[in-house]
Protein backbone atom coordinates (compact mmCIF):
# COMPACT_ATOMS: atom_id res chain seq x y z
CA UNK A 1 0.00 0.00 0.00
CA UNK A 2 1.15 3.46 -1.08
CA UNK A 3 2.46 5.44 1.94
CA UNK A 4 1.07 8.93 3.67
CA UNK A 5 3.13 11.80 3.51
CA UNK A 6 3.54 11.81 6.86
CA UNK A 7 4.06 8.05 6.97
CA UNK A 8 6.70 8.73 4.42
CA UNK A 9 8.51 11.64 6.41
CA UNK A 10 7.73 9.80 9.84
CA UNK A 11 10.22 6.65 7.99
CA UNK A 12 12.31 8.68 6.08
CA UNK A 13 13.41 10.65 9.57
CA UNK A 14 13.48 7.15 11.21
CA UNK A 15 15.80 6.30 8.53
CA UNK A 16 18.01 9.48 8.91
CA UNK A 17 18.17 8.71 12.53
CA UNK A 18 19.63 5.26 11.93
CA UNK A 19 22.23 6.46 9.90
CA UNK A 20 23.78 9.18 12.41
CA UNK A 21 24.14 6.38 15.27
CA UNK A 22 24.86 3.08 12.75
CA UNK A 23 27.02 5.60 10.23
CA UNK A 24 27.11 4.16 6.61
CA UNK A 25 29.17 1.11 6.89
CA UNK A 26 26.39 -0.58 8.98
CA UNK A 27 23.57 0.82 7.02
CA UNK A 28 23.78 -1.78 3.83
CA UNK A 29 24.28 -5.11 6.16
CA UNK A 30 21.33 -3.42 8.50
CA UNK A 31 18.62 -3.62 5.16
CA UNK A 32 20.02 -6.23 3.51
CA UNK A 33 19.55 -8.66 6.36
CA UNK A 34 15.58 -6.77 6.44
CA UNK A 35 14.32 -6.02 2.88
CA UNK A 36 13.60 -2.78 1.63
CA UNK A 37 15.74 0.38 2.97
CA UNK A 38 12.98 1.99 4.84
CA UNK A 39 11.22 -0.30 6.09
CA UNK A 40 14.23 -2.48 7.37
CA UNK A 41 15.65 0.83 8.80
CA UNK A 42 12.28 1.46 10.37
CA UNK A 43 12.00 -1.99 11.77
CA UNK A 44 15.28 -1.42 13.42
CA UNK A 45 14.53 1.64 14.65
CA UNK A 46 11.41 -0.07 16.21
CA UNK A 47 13.68 -1.90 17.81
CA UNK A 48 15.63 0.64 19.30
CA UNK A 49 12.52 2.22 20.85
CA UNK A 50 11.04 -0.69 22.35
CA UNK A 51 15.24 -1.16 23.79
CA UNK A 52 14.99 2.00 24.92
CA UNK A 53 11.45 1.54 26.78
CA UNK A 54 12.31 -1.59 27.76
CA UNK A 55 15.85 -0.25 29.74
CA UNK A 56 13.95 0.81 32.62
CA UNK A 57 11.90 -2.72 33.15
CA UNK A 58 15.41 -4.09 32.71
CA UNK A 59 16.73 -2.03 35.61
CA UNK A 60 14.16 -3.54 37.83
CA UNK A 61 14.67 -7.23 36.56
CA UNK A 62 18.32 -6.85 37.30
CA UNK A 63 17.61 -5.01 40.91
CA UNK A 64 15.02 -8.33 41.41
CA UNK A 65 17.60 -10.65 40.25
CA UNK A 66 20.44 -8.97 42.53
CA UNK A 67 17.87 -9.30 45.61
CA UNK A 68 16.98 -13.55 44.51
CA UNK A 69 20.46 -14.16 44.51
CA UNK A 70 21.11 -13.01 48.23
CA UNK A 71 18.42 -15.13 48.89
CA UNK A 72 19.16 -18.55 47.29
CA UNK A 73 22.89 -19.54 48.82
CA UNK A 74 25.40 -20.70 46.52
CA UNK A 75 25.74 -24.18 48.32
CA UNK A 76 22.47 -24.61 46.47
CA UNK A 77 23.45 -24.26 43.06
CA UNK A 78 25.08 -28.08 42.64
CA UNK A 79 21.21 -29.17 43.53
CA UNK A 80 19.96 -26.58 41.11
CA UNK A 81 19.06 -29.34 38.02
CA UNK A 82 17.06 -31.46 40.50
CA UNK A 83 15.57 -28.61 41.63
CA UNK A 84 14.13 -27.02 38.42
CA UNK A 85 10.68 -29.28 38.35
CA UNK A 86 7.81 -27.04 36.97
CA UNK A 87 6.67 -26.08 39.59
CA UNK A 88 9.80 -25.01 41.05
CA UNK A 89 10.06 -22.45 38.28
CA UNK A 90 6.64 -21.54 38.54
CA UNK A 91 7.60 -21.04 42.26
CA UNK A 92 10.78 -19.32 41.51
CA UNK A 93 8.55 -16.82 38.62
CA UNK A 94 6.42 -15.66 41.43
CA UNK A 95 8.62 -15.15 43.71
CA UNK A 96 10.59 -13.16 41.49
CA UNK A 97 7.85 -11.33 40.17
CA UNK A 98 6.58 -10.73 44.18
CA UNK A 99 10.36 -9.23 44.92
CA UNK A 100 9.70 -7.39 41.66
CA UNK A 101 6.07 -5.94 43.08
CA UNK A 102 8.30 -5.93 46.41
CA UNK A 103 10.89 -3.51 44.98
CA UNK A 104 8.26 -1.35 43.23
CA UNK A 105 6.19 -0.44 46.09
CA UNK A 106 9.40 -0.09 48.33
CA UNK A 107 10.52 2.51 45.74
CA UNK A 108 7.09 4.04 45.25
CA UNK A 109 6.72 4.56 49.18
CA UNK A 110 9.47 6.69 49.15
CA UNK A 111 8.01 10.09 47.25
CA UNK A 112 4.75 8.91 48.08
CA UNK A 113 3.89 12.65 49.65
CA UNK A 114 4.77 14.45 46.99
CA UNK A 115 1.91 14.78 44.47
CA UNK A 116 2.27 14.11 40.93
CA UNK A 117 0.14 11.88 38.46
CA UNK A 118 -0.51 8.00 39.47
CA UNK A 119 1.27 6.46 36.75
CA UNK A 120 4.89 8.51 37.55
CA UNK A 121 5.02 7.36 40.55
CA UNK A 122 5.22 3.74 39.72
CA UNK A 123 6.93 3.68 36.25
CA UNK A 124 9.40 5.47 34.38
CA UNK A 125 7.53 4.77 31.08
CA UNK A 126 5.20 7.68 31.67
CA UNK A 127 7.58 10.23 31.53
CA UNK A 128 9.15 8.78 28.38
CA UNK A 129 5.91 9.26 26.37
CA UNK A 130 5.91 12.98 27.58
CA UNK A 131 9.44 13.49 26.14
CA UNK A 132 8.71 11.69 22.61
CA UNK A 133 6.27 13.85 22.16
CA UNK A 134 8.32 16.75 22.23
CA UNK A 135 5.90 18.76 24.38
CA UNK A 136 7.25 17.64 27.64
CA UNK A 137 7.91 21.90 28.26
CA UNK A 138 3.56 21.90 28.13
CA UNK A 139 3.14 19.01 30.08
CA UNK A 140 5.44 20.47 32.85
CA UNK A 141 3.62 23.41 32.56
CA UNK A 142 0.09 21.71 33.42
CA UNK A 143 1.55 19.47 35.98
CA UNK A 144 2.73 22.02 37.97
CA UNK A 145 -0.45 24.44 37.67
CA UNK A 146 -2.60 21.70 38.97
CA UNK A 147 -0.01 19.97 41.31
CA UNK A 148 1.92 22.89 42.99
CA UNK A 149 5.54 23.87 42.45
CA UNK A 150 7.16 20.45 43.60
CA UNK A 151 6.03 17.40 40.95
CA UNK A 152 6.31 13.83 41.35
CA UNK A 153 6.96 12.87 37.63
CA UNK A 154 8.81 9.32 37.71
CA UNK A 155 9.61 7.04 40.55
CA UNK A 156 12.68 8.69 41.79
CA UNK A 157 12.83 11.82 39.87
CA UNK A 158 10.33 15.05 40.29
CA UNK A 159 10.64 18.54 38.73
CA UNK A 160 10.76 21.60 40.93
CA UNK A 161 9.06 25.45 39.51
CA UNK A 162 10.30 27.41 41.99
CA UNK A 163 13.15 30.07 41.52
CA UNK A 164 14.44 30.83 44.70
CA UNK A 165 14.59 26.66 44.96
CA UNK A 166 16.44 26.46 42.05
CA UNK A 167 19.02 29.18 43.20
CA UNK A 168 19.67 27.48 46.43
CA UNK A 169 20.01 23.56 44.56
CA UNK A 170 22.31 24.98 42.51
CA UNK A 171 24.72 27.89 44.22
CA UNK A 172 28.50 26.77 44.60
CA UNK A 173 27.68 26.47 48.62
CA UNK A 174 25.22 23.22 48.07
CA UNK A 175 26.05 19.87 47.73
CA UNK A 176 23.66 18.89 44.79
CA UNK A 177 25.39 16.89 41.41
CA UNK A 178 24.61 16.24 38.11
CA UNK A 179 22.39 13.07 38.14
CA UNK A 180 23.31 10.39 36.00
CA UNK A 181 21.27 11.64 32.76
CA UNK A 182 24.41 14.07 32.24
CA UNK A 183 26.30 11.30 30.42
CA UNK A 184 23.86 11.90 27.62
CA UNK A 185 25.86 14.66 26.73
CA UNK A 186 29.07 12.48 26.40
CA UNK A 187 29.37 13.29 22.79
CA UNK A 188 32.93 10.84 22.63
CA UNK A 189 32.52 7.77 24.01
CA UNK A 190 34.94 7.26 27.23
CA UNK A 191 35.96 10.88 27.31
CA UNK A 192 33.77 13.35 29.62
CA UNK A 193 33.29 16.69 28.21
CA UNK A 194 32.71 19.96 30.83
CA UNK A 195 28.81 19.51 30.01
CA UNK A 196 29.05 15.13 30.86
CA UNK A 197 31.26 15.58 33.25
CA UNK A 198 29.39 14.33 37.12
CA UNK A 199 32.18 13.74 39.64
CA UNK A 200 32.58 17.63 41.72
CA UNK A 201 36.54 17.56 42.30
CA UNK A 202 37.27 17.05 38.33
CA UNK A 203 34.18 18.82 37.55
CA UNK A 204 36.05 21.80 39.08
CA UNK A 205 40.05 20.52 37.62
CA UNK A 206 38.18 20.74 34.10
CA UNK A 207 36.55 24.06 34.85
CA UNK A 208 40.23 25.60 35.52
CA UNK A 209 40.98 24.25 32.36
CA UNK A 210 38.55 24.97 30.30
CA UNK A 211 36.60 28.16 31.62
CA UNK A 212 39.12 31.23 30.79
CA UNK A 213 38.70 29.93 27.09
CA UNK A 214 34.84 30.74 27.51
CA UNK A 215 35.57 34.46 29.52
CA UNK A 216 37.72 35.76 27.13
CA UNK A 217 40.55 36.62 29.30
CA UNK A 218 43.23 34.36 27.56
CA UNK A 219 42.78 35.87 23.79
CA UNK A 220 41.59 39.02 21.87
CA UNK A 221 38.22 40.23 22.28
CA UNK A 222 35.93 38.02 20.27
CA UNK A 223 34.51 40.50 18.13
CA UNK A 224 36.10 40.69 15.33
CA UNK A 225 35.46 37.00 14.76
CA UNK A 226 31.66 37.58 14.70
CA UNK A 227 31.87 40.62 12.90
CA UNK A 228 33.70 38.73 9.76
CA UNK A 229 30.83 36.03 10.16
CA UNK A 230 28.19 38.85 10.04
CA UNK A 231 29.64 39.87 7.01
CA UNK A 232 29.79 36.36 5.08
CA UNK A 233 25.98 36.20 6.40
CA UNK A 234 25.36 39.96 5.08
CA UNK A 235 26.89 38.64 1.24
CA UNK A 236 25.38 35.76 1.08
CA UNK A 237 22.18 37.93 1.92
CA UNK A 238 22.67 40.43 -1.11
CA UNK A 239 24.17 38.05 -3.69
CA UNK A 240 21.67 35.25 -3.47
CA UNK A 241 18.82 35.82 -1.61
CA UNK A 242 17.25 39.32 -2.42
CA UNK A 243 13.80 39.43 -3.25
CA UNK A 244 12.53 42.93 -4.89
CA UNK A 245 8.94 43.68 -5.39
CA UNK A 246 7.96 41.88 -8.80
CA UNK A 247 10.42 38.97 -7.91
CA UNK A 248 10.72 36.37 -4.75
CA UNK A 249 13.36 34.50 -3.76
CA UNK A 250 12.53 32.51 -0.63
CA UNK A 251 15.25 31.98 1.92
CA UNK A 252 15.67 29.38 4.90
CA UNK A 253 16.28 31.43 7.68
CA UNK A 254 16.13 28.83 10.37
CA UNK A 255 18.88 27.20 8.37
CA UNK A 256 20.96 30.42 8.03
CA UNK A 257 20.82 31.55 11.53
CA UNK A 258 22.24 27.90 12.53
CA UNK A 259 25.03 28.55 9.91
CA UNK A 260 25.77 32.38 11.53
CA UNK A 261 26.24 31.04 15.04
CA UNK A 262 27.61 27.67 13.40
CA UNK A 263 30.40 29.84 11.60
CA UNK A 264 30.82 32.08 14.06
CA UNK A 265 31.35 29.96 16.93
CA UNK A 266 34.33 28.23 14.28
CA UNK A 267 36.03 31.58 14.70
CA UNK A 268 35.73 32.34 17.76
CA UNK A 269 37.29 29.28 19.02
CA UNK A 270 39.30 27.69 15.95
CA UNK A 271 39.68 31.00 14.59
CA UNK A 272 38.36 29.20 11.69
CA UNK A 273 35.05 29.05 9.96
CA UNK A 274 32.81 26.21 9.13
CA UNK A 275 32.46 27.72 5.65
CA UNK A 276 28.48 27.11 6.01
CA UNK A 277 27.91 30.58 5.00
CA UNK A 278 31.04 30.62 2.29
CA UNK A 279 29.17 27.70 0.53
CA UNK A 280 25.73 28.07 1.78
CA UNK A 281 25.44 24.46 2.96
CA UNK A 282 25.97 22.70 5.96
CA UNK A 283 29.93 21.77 4.92
CA UNK A 284 30.84 19.48 7.97
CA UNK A 285 27.22 18.08 8.32
CA UNK A 286 27.25 19.19 11.72
CA UNK A 287 23.82 20.92 11.44
CA UNK A 288 22.52 17.83 10.17
CA UNK A 289 24.30 15.26 12.32
CA UNK A 290 22.77 17.66 15.27
CA UNK A 291 19.11 17.26 13.74
CA UNK A 292 19.15 13.99 13.05
CA UNK A 293 20.11 12.64 16.85
CA UNK A 294 17.90 15.65 18.91
CA UNK A 295 14.58 13.07 18.40
CA UNK A 296 16.04 10.51 19.65
CA UNK A 297 17.80 12.01 21.92
CA UNK A 298 14.39 13.20 23.68
CA UNK A 299 13.47 9.05 23.91
CA UNK A 300 16.82 8.80 25.87
CA UNK A 301 16.44 11.62 28.11
CA UNK A 302 14.43 9.18 30.85
CA UNK A 303 16.58 6.58 30.19
CA UNK A 304 20.55 7.07 30.53
CA UNK A 305 21.05 3.88 31.16
CA UNK A 306 21.05 2.76 28.14
CA UNK A 307 24.07 4.95 26.76
CA UNK A 308 25.66 3.65 29.80
CA UNK A 309 25.54 0.50 28.05
CA UNK A 310 26.23 0.97 24.57
CA UNK A 311 29.68 2.35 25.69
CA UNK A 312 30.82 -1.08 26.52
CA UNK A 313 32.07 -3.86 25.54
CA UNK A 314 30.42 -5.19 22.41
CA UNK A 315 27.97 -2.20 21.62
CA UNK A 316 31.55 -0.08 21.85
CA UNK A 317 32.20 -1.42 18.36
CA UNK A 318 29.30 -0.08 16.57
CA UNK A 319 29.76 3.11 17.90
CA UNK A 320 30.52 6.15 15.74
CA UNK A 321 34.37 6.18 15.25
CA UNK A 322 36.66 8.76 13.58
CA UNK A 323 36.80 8.35 9.79
CA UNK A 324 33.41 7.55 9.71
CA UNK A 325 31.31 10.15 6.68
CA UNK A 326 28.55 10.97 8.30
CA UNK A 327 27.13 11.33 11.76
CA UNK A 328 29.40 11.85 15.37
CA UNK A 329 31.91 9.72 13.90
CA UNK A 330 32.55 12.36 11.06
CA UNK A 331 32.35 15.28 13.69
CA UNK A 332 35.31 13.33 16.37
CA UNK A 333 37.21 13.41 12.91
CA UNK A 334 36.77 17.02 12.63
CA UNK A 335 37.63 17.43 16.26
CA UNK A 336 40.60 15.42 16.39
CA UNK A 337 41.65 17.23 12.95
CA UNK A 338 41.56 20.76 14.65
CA UNK A 339 43.56 19.68 17.46
CA UNK A 340 45.96 17.59 15.30
CA UNK A 341 46.53 20.99 13.39
CA UNK A 342 46.99 22.86 16.30
CA UNK A 343 49.43 21.00 17.65
CA UNK A 344 51.32 20.52 14.28
CA UNK A 345 51.76 24.33 14.38
CA UNK A 346 52.68 24.65 17.73
CA UNK A 347 55.55 22.55 16.87
CA UNK A 348 56.56 24.43 13.55
CA UNK A 349 56.67 27.36 15.81
CA UNK A 350 53.51 28.95 13.57
CA UNK A 351 52.21 31.73 15.94
CA UNK A 352 50.05 30.88 18.55
CA UNK A 353 46.55 31.98 17.14
CA UNK A 354 44.64 33.31 20.59
CA UNK A 355 41.25 31.16 20.89
CA UNK A 356 39.08 29.31 22.74
CA UNK A 357 41.63 25.63 21.70
CA UNK A 358 44.50 27.49 22.53
CA UNK A 359 43.53 28.79 25.87
CA UNK A 360 42.40 25.54 26.93
CA UNK A 361 46.04 23.84 25.63
CA UNK A 362 47.59 26.64 27.32
CA UNK A 363 45.70 25.70 30.25
CA UNK A 364 46.94 22.14 30.27
CA UNK A 365 44.10 20.07 28.02
CA UNK A 366 45.20 17.59 25.75
CA UNK A 367 44.54 14.09 23.93
CA UNK A 368 40.92 13.01 24.38
CA UNK A 369 39.71 15.56 27.20
CA UNK A 370 41.17 18.41 24.64
CA UNK A 371 39.12 16.63 21.82
CA UNK A 372 35.83 15.98 24.13
CA UNK A 373 35.36 19.24 24.74
CA UNK A 374 36.00 20.43 21.09
CA UNK A 375 33.36 17.52 19.70
CA UNK A 376 30.77 19.07 22.20
CA UNK A 377 31.33 22.51 21.70
CA UNK A 378 30.18 22.16 18.06
CA UNK A 379 26.47 21.64 19.80
CA UNK A 380 26.31 23.65 22.89
CA UNK A 381 27.90 26.55 21.04
CA UNK A 382 25.54 26.44 17.69
CA UNK A 383 21.92 25.11 17.90
CA UNK A 384 21.02 26.87 21.07
CA UNK A 385 22.07 30.58 19.89
CA UNK A 386 20.36 29.46 16.55
CA UNK A 387 17.44 28.56 17.89
CA UNK A 388 17.16 31.64 20.08
CA UNK A 389 17.90 33.86 17.05
CA UNK A 390 14.68 32.40 14.64
CA UNK A 391 12.14 32.88 17.02
CA UNK A 392 13.03 35.86 17.74
CA UNK A 393 13.00 36.62 14.28
CA UNK A 394 9.69 34.72 13.79
CA UNK A 395 8.23 36.52 16.83
CA UNK A 396 9.08 40.09 15.17
CA UNK A 397 7.86 39.12 11.69
CA UNK A 398 4.22 38.26 13.60
CA UNK A 399 4.33 41.16 15.64
CA UNK A 400 4.65 44.40 13.62
CA UNK A 401 4.63 46.58 16.39
CA UNK A 402 7.45 45.23 18.05
CA UNK A 403 9.01 45.23 14.53
CA UNK A 404 8.34 48.60 13.72
CA UNK A 405 9.59 50.19 16.88
CA UNK A 406 12.61 47.81 17.18
CA UNK A 407 13.93 49.14 13.47
CA UNK A 408 12.91 52.49 14.51
CA UNK A 409 15.46 52.71 17.63
CA UNK A 410 18.04 50.86 15.07
CA UNK A 411 17.68 53.73 12.74
CA UNK A 412 17.62 56.35 15.38
CA UNK A 413 20.55 54.95 16.91
CA UNK A 414 22.91 54.60 13.07
CA UNK A 415 21.70 58.07 12.42
CA UNK A 416 22.62 60.02 15.59
CA UNK A 417 26.28 57.94 15.57
CA UNK A 418 25.49 55.87 18.60
CA UNK A 419 26.24 52.91 17.03
CA UNK A 420 28.36 51.75 14.64
CA UNK A 421 28.69 49.58 11.91
CA UNK A 422 29.01 46.84 12.88
CA UNK A 423 27.99 47.46 15.86
CA UNK A 424 29.60 46.77 18.96
CA UNK A 425 28.57 44.84 21.88
CA UNK A 426 29.15 47.49 24.42
CA UNK A 427 27.12 49.98 21.88
CA UNK A 428 24.24 47.87 21.56
CA UNK A 429 23.86 47.14 25.26
CA UNK A 430 24.10 50.62 26.22
CA UNK A 431 21.88 52.23 23.52
CA UNK A 432 19.55 49.66 22.31
CA UNK A 433 17.19 49.41 25.28
CA UNK A 434 14.33 47.93 23.08
CA UNK A 435 16.98 45.25 21.57
CA UNK A 436 17.56 43.60 24.77
CA UNK A 437 14.08 43.66 25.57
CA UNK A 438 13.14 41.87 22.61
CA UNK A 439 15.88 39.45 23.05
CA UNK A 440 15.12 38.92 27.05
CA UNK A 441 10.97 38.36 25.85
CA UNK A 442 12.02 36.11 22.96
CA UNK A 443 13.87 33.91 25.35
CA UNK A 444 11.59 34.27 27.64
CA UNK A 445 8.63 33.05 25.55
CA UNK A 446 11.25 30.61 23.78
CA UNK A 447 13.85 29.09 26.14
CA UNK A 448 15.98 27.38 23.49
CA UNK A 449 16.64 24.11 25.40
CA UNK A 450 12.83 24.32 26.79
CA UNK A 451 12.80 20.15 27.01
CA UNK A 452 16.13 19.32 28.50
CA UNK A 453 15.62 18.08 32.12
CA UNK A 454 19.44 18.59 33.10
CA UNK A 455 18.14 16.62 36.17
CA UNK A 456 20.28 17.21 39.47
CA UNK A 457 20.87 14.95 42.09
CA UNK A 458 19.71 15.39 46.19
CA UNK A 459 22.45 15.31 48.42
CA UNK A 460 23.22 11.99 50.44
CA UNK A 461 21.38 13.17 52.86
CA UNK A 462 18.32 14.46 51.63
CA UNK A 463 16.90 17.65 51.34
CA UNK A 464 13.22 19.30 51.59
CA UNK A 465 12.02 22.26 49.19
CA UNK A 466 8.57 23.77 49.38
CA UNK A 467 7.34 21.56 51.74
CA UNK A 468 7.98 18.22 50.60
CA UNK A 469 10.86 15.86 52.10
CA UNK A 470 13.18 14.31 49.21
CA UNK A 471 15.29 11.19 49.92
CA UNK A 472 18.74 10.60 48.70
CA UNK A 473 18.20 8.55 45.26
CA UNK A 474 16.06 11.26 44.03
CA UNK A 475 16.68 13.46 40.63
CA UNK A 476 15.54 17.02 40.03
CA UNK A 477 14.20 18.18 37.01
CA UNK A 478 16.23 21.92 36.65
CA UNK A 479 15.70 22.46 32.83
CA UNK A 480 12.34 21.41 31.66
CA UNK A 481 10.95 23.75 33.84
CA UNK A 482 11.70 26.51 32.14
CA UNK A 483 8.59 27.22 29.96
CA UNK A 484 6.62 26.90 32.98
CA UNK A 485 8.50 29.18 35.21
CA UNK A 486 8.91 31.47 32.24
CA UNK A 487 5.00 31.36 31.31
CA UNK A 488 3.99 31.89 34.59
CA UNK A 489 0.92 34.09 34.90
CA UNK A 490 1.41 34.30 38.81
CA UNK A 491 4.79 35.53 37.95
CA UNK A 492 4.54 37.33 34.84
CA UNK A 493 0.74 38.02 35.11
CA UNK A 494 -2.36 37.36 32.80
CA UNK A 495 -0.73 38.49 29.47
CA UNK A 496 2.46 36.13 30.62
CA UNK A 497 1.73 33.74 26.98
CA UNK A 498 2.27 37.10 25.00
CA UNK A 499 4.92 39.02 23.91
CA UNK A 500 5.35 41.58 25.03
CA UNK A 501 9.20 43.41 25.00
CA UNK A 502 7.45 46.47 26.57
CA UNK A 503 6.98 44.62 30.10
CA UNK A 504 10.59 44.82 30.34
CA UNK A 505 11.13 48.65 29.93
CA UNK A 506 7.63 49.03 32.28
CA UNK A 507 9.05 47.47 35.07
CA UNK A 508 10.56 49.15 37.62
CA UNK A 509 14.29 48.67 38.60
CA UNK A 510 13.97 45.75 41.25
CA UNK A 511 11.41 43.82 39.51
CA UNK A 512 13.22 43.99 35.90
CA UNK A 513 15.87 42.59 38.07
CA UNK A 514 13.98 40.12 39.25
CA UNK A 515 12.20 39.09 35.82
CA UNK A 516 15.77 38.76 34.67
CA UNK A 517 16.69 36.26 37.53
CA UNK A 518 14.03 34.21 36.16
CA UNK A 519 15.10 34.52 32.06
CA UNK A 520 18.78 34.06 33.26
CA UNK A 521 17.68 30.51 34.45
CA UNK A 522 17.07 29.30 31.06
CA UNK A 523 21.20 29.32 30.97
CA UNK A 524 21.40 26.92 33.98
CA UNK A 525 22.38 28.84 37.34
CA UNK A 526 25.17 28.86 39.92
CA UNK A 527 28.19 25.97 39.87
CA UNK A 528 25.45 24.67 36.98
CA UNK A 529 25.68 27.67 34.85
CA UNK A 530 26.25 28.29 30.91
CA UNK A 531 30.09 28.54 30.18
CA UNK A 532 29.25 30.39 27.00
CA UNK A 533 26.44 32.66 27.81
CA UNK A 534 28.31 35.82 27.14
CA UNK A 535 29.42 34.91 23.77
CA UNK A 536 25.75 33.92 22.92
CA UNK A 537 24.38 37.08 24.01
CA UNK A 538 27.06 38.70 21.98
CA UNK A 539 26.29 37.07 18.81
CA UNK A 540 22.70 37.85 19.31
CA UNK A 541 23.31 42.12 20.04
CA UNK A 542 25.48 41.81 17.31
CA UNK A 543 23.63 39.92 14.65
CA UNK A 544 19.83 41.75 15.37
CA UNK A 545 20.67 45.26 14.26
CA UNK A 546 22.84 44.29 11.05
CA UNK A 547 19.83 42.16 9.82
CA UNK A 548 16.72 44.93 10.79
CA UNK A 549 18.76 47.99 9.51
CA UNK A 550 19.89 46.81 6.22
CA UNK A 551 16.52 44.61 5.30
CA UNK A 552 12.97 44.09 5.18
CA UNK A 553 11.93 40.93 6.61
CA UNK A 554 8.55 39.20 5.78
CA UNK A 555 6.65 35.54 5.80
CA UNK A 556 5.89 35.45 2.49
CA UNK A 557 2.92 33.36 2.58
CA UNK A 558 -0.51 32.83 4.60
CA UNK A 559 -1.47 29.64 3.80
CA UNK A 560 2.34 27.74 4.35
CA UNK A 561 3.45 28.88 7.98
CA UNK A 562 6.47 27.25 9.42
CA UNK A 563 5.69 24.42 11.63
CA UNK A 564 7.24 24.57 15.04
CA UNK A 565 8.78 21.57 17.12
CA UNK A 566 10.80 20.73 19.79
CA UNK A 567 12.82 17.61 19.69
CA UNK A 568 15.51 18.97 22.12
CA UNK A 569 15.62 22.75 20.46
CA UNK A 570 13.43 24.67 18.76
CA UNK A 571 13.07 23.69 15.63
CA UNK A 572 11.19 25.81 12.25
CA UNK A 573 10.84 24.03 9.63
CA UNK A 574 9.91 25.76 6.25
CA UNK A 575 10.60 29.09 7.68
CA UNK A 576 10.99 30.42 4.07
CA UNK A 577 11.10 34.54 4.31
CA UNK A 578 11.46 37.25 2.23
CA UNK A 579 14.34 39.37 2.38
CA UNK A 580 14.28 43.23 0.41
CA UNK A 581 16.96 45.67 0.83
CA UNK A 582 15.85 48.95 2.68
C1 LIG B 1 20.90 30.98 24.08
C2 LIG B 1 21.97 30.20 24.13
C3 LIG B 1 22.29 29.19 25.20
C4 LIG B 1 21.50 28.63 26.18
C5 LIG B 1 20.04 28.89 26.45
C6 LIG B 1 22.35 27.73 26.93
C7 LIG B 1 21.90 26.97 28.00
C8 LIG B 1 22.71 26.11 28.72
C9 LIG B 1 22.25 25.26 29.80
C10 LIG B 1 20.81 25.21 30.30
C11 LIG B 1 23.31 24.58 30.27
C12 LIG B 1 23.31 23.51 31.36
C13 LIG B 1 23.06 24.02 32.73
C14 LIG B 1 22.94 22.90 33.73
O1 LIG B 1 23.72 21.93 33.68
O2 LIG B 1 22.08 23.02 34.61
C15 LIG B 1 24.45 24.96 29.49
C16 LIG B 1 25.72 24.46 29.68
C17 LIG B 1 26.79 24.79 28.90
N1 LIG B 1 26.79 25.66 27.82
FE1 LIG B 1 25.24 26.77 27.16
N2 LIG B 1 23.61 27.76 26.41
C18 LIG B 1 23.63 28.63 25.35
C19 LIG B 1 24.71 28.95 24.56
C20 LIG B 1 25.98 28.44 24.71
C21 LIG B 1 27.10 28.79 23.89
C22 LIG B 1 27.10 29.81 22.74
C23 LIG B 1 28.16 28.06 24.33
C24 LIG B 1 29.58 28.06 23.84
C25 LIG B 1 30.21 29.14 23.43
C26 LIG B 1 27.70 27.26 25.45
C27 LIG B 1 28.49 26.40 26.19
C28 LIG B 1 28.06 25.68 27.29
C29 LIG B 1 28.91 24.80 28.07
C30 LIG B 1 30.40 24.55 27.83
C31 LIG B 1 28.12 24.24 29.07
C32 LIG B 1 28.56 23.28 30.19
C33 LIG B 1 28.85 24.08 31.43
C34 LIG B 1 29.13 23.23 32.67
O3 LIG B 1 28.58 22.14 32.81
O4 LIG B 1 29.90 23.68 33.53
N3 LIG B 1 26.37 27.51 25.65
N4 LIG B 1 24.06 25.91 28.56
Amino acid sequence: MPLGIEEAASLELRAQTCKVWWPERYVPTLTGLSGTQVGGLDALFQSIESFVLLSQETTYLTSTVKMASLILPSPALPLLPKLLTTSTLLFLLLALLFISFGYRVHRWSKLRHVPGPFLAGWTSLWLTRRFMSYKVYEDMHALTKKYGPVVRVAPTKVIVNDMKTIYRITSAKSDYKKGEWYILARVMPGADNLLSMRDPKLRAKRLRHVLPAFSGKNQDDFEPAVDKTIATLLDLIDTKYLSTPSHFVPMNLAQKSHFYTLDSFGEIAYSQSFRSLDTDSDALGIVKTGDETFPMLSAVHNHHKIFQIIQKWPFYYLLPREGDRVGFGAVFGLALDLVNQRSREEKQGVDKKRDMLQSMMDNGLAGDELRSEVAMSFFVGSDTVASAIRMTMLLLMTHPAAYRRLQQEIDDASETGKISRPVTNDEAKRHLPYMLAVIQESLRLFPPSSIVPFFKEVPEEGDSMNGYYLPKGTTIGTGCVMWSMNHDEGFWGPDANVFRPERWLEADEDRRTEMGRCVDLIFGSGKFVCAGKKVAFMQMNKVFPELLRRYNWSLPDPLRLPTIDNPTIWDIRGLMVRVEKR
